[in-house]
């Protein structure tokens, strides 16, 4: 089947494809990974074929488009496709790129919370150098070259426009390499754990921006299926973000517990057969559970669950 003929009168949507097969995804290919279990939480519906990059959802008028990580923002901006996910850092190198003055044709619709990392400016560890000012005007490597750039030219405190005297290089992947090879006397790369950074005998000494995944949509797209599958994309981000947690208290306490637990719009409270006792039961960011939960045992509540959520619509 040739599944370009097919695109016609369906909404494109861009997703992370990784350089590597399935098989050999351990870490690799983690805003893959992330985005096909926000697909299917979704109730997006595709088999893609081997070495295909167009998957036409079977239950929606959608087709996937699996494109790297780095191209998706300029497909984006293009309006070549509706919407995508992406790293921030890849919307912010593409948007450094632009002409001064262009508006961006990128546009950030919600924060998917995964994807978590910095791009920071790497100097080897044992070397003499602590700050980013002393790499002014020697060689540094990276995949952000626009970022970069930005990042020393104000360093340098360039005039507005001007090239930064520090020397650029681009390179594609494995930028951890350069300082040891030769090429570079300091990177700019994206750190999460710090074990690429650490194996490579490198230390960072700034960073230039932190990053989370990003649903972005093509600036002037708006149709009622970008829409829905935006709220449905949310409700799922929403459901994993939050907890539903109930918990029992005396009516006396409930004004103080109900700042603790103030819920998303406001804690739903339920009369108990006990006199003078409520239910209360409220989402609860997950990161916060544990102090929410030892506060409330401070206040008087008892009989407190936690629940997860599988799905919401919150909007
Ligand atoms: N180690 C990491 N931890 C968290 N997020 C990361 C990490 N590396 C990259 N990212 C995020 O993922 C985006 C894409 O990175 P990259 O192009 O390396 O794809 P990937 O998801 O790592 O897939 P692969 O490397 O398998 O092709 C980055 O721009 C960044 O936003
Ligand atoms: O701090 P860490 O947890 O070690 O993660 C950081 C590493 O992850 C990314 O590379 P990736 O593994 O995706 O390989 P790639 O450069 O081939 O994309 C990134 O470019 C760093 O090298
Ligand atoms: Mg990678």
């Amino acid at each position: 089947m040739d599944l370009v003929n097919h695109l016609e009168g369906r909404l494109l949507f861009a997703v992370p494809k990784s350089k590597f097969p399935p098989a050999a995804m351990t870490h690799q290919g983690r805003l893959q990974q992330a985005t096909l279990d926000l697909l299917s939480g979704s109730d997006v519906q595709f088999r893609r074929e081997t070495r295909l990059d167009i998957a036409l959802v079977k239950n929606l008028p959608i087709a996937l488009i699996f494109l790297p990580a780095a191209d998706i923002p300029t497909f984006v901006g293009e309006g070549r496709v509706d919407l995508g996910i992406t790293g921030r850092d890849q919307v912010a190198e593409h948007d450094a790129t632009l002409p001064r003055g262009e508006t961006s044709g990128v546009e950030e619709i919600m924060d998917l919370g995964f994807g978590g990392c910095k791009l920071q400016v790497q100097v080897p560890e044992k070397g003499d150098i602590t700050e980013a000012k002393q790499l002014i005007g020697r060689n540094v490597v990276t995949s952000f070259t626009a970022l970069s750039e930005a990042f020393f030219s104000k360093l340098e405190g360039t005039k507005d426009g001007d090239k930064p005297q520090t020397k650029l290089k681009y390179v594609g992947g494995s930028v951890e390499a350069a300082c040891a090879l030769g090429v570079a006397d300091g990177i700019v790369d994206l750190v999460e754990s710090g074990e690429t950074m650490k194996a490579a005998g490198l230390k960072a000494i700034d960073t230039v921006v932190e990053s989370t995944a990003v649903l972005v949509k093509s600036r002037g797209s708006n149709s009622d299926l970008l829409n829905l599958i935006t709220s449905r994309i949310r409700g799922v981000i929403t459901a994993q973000r939050f907890v539903l947690c109930q918990y029992n208290i005396p009516r006396a306490q409930l004004e103080t517990a109900s700042k603790i637990t103030p819920g998303k719009r406001a804690p739903t409270i339920t009369a108990l057969e006990e006199e003078n006792w409520v239910a209360v039961s409220s989402m609860v960011e997950k990161k916060r559970i544990a102090t929410v939960m030892d506060e409330l045992i401070k206040v008087g509540a008892s009989d407190i669950l936690v629940l997860n959520i599988a799905n919401s619509r919150t909007d």
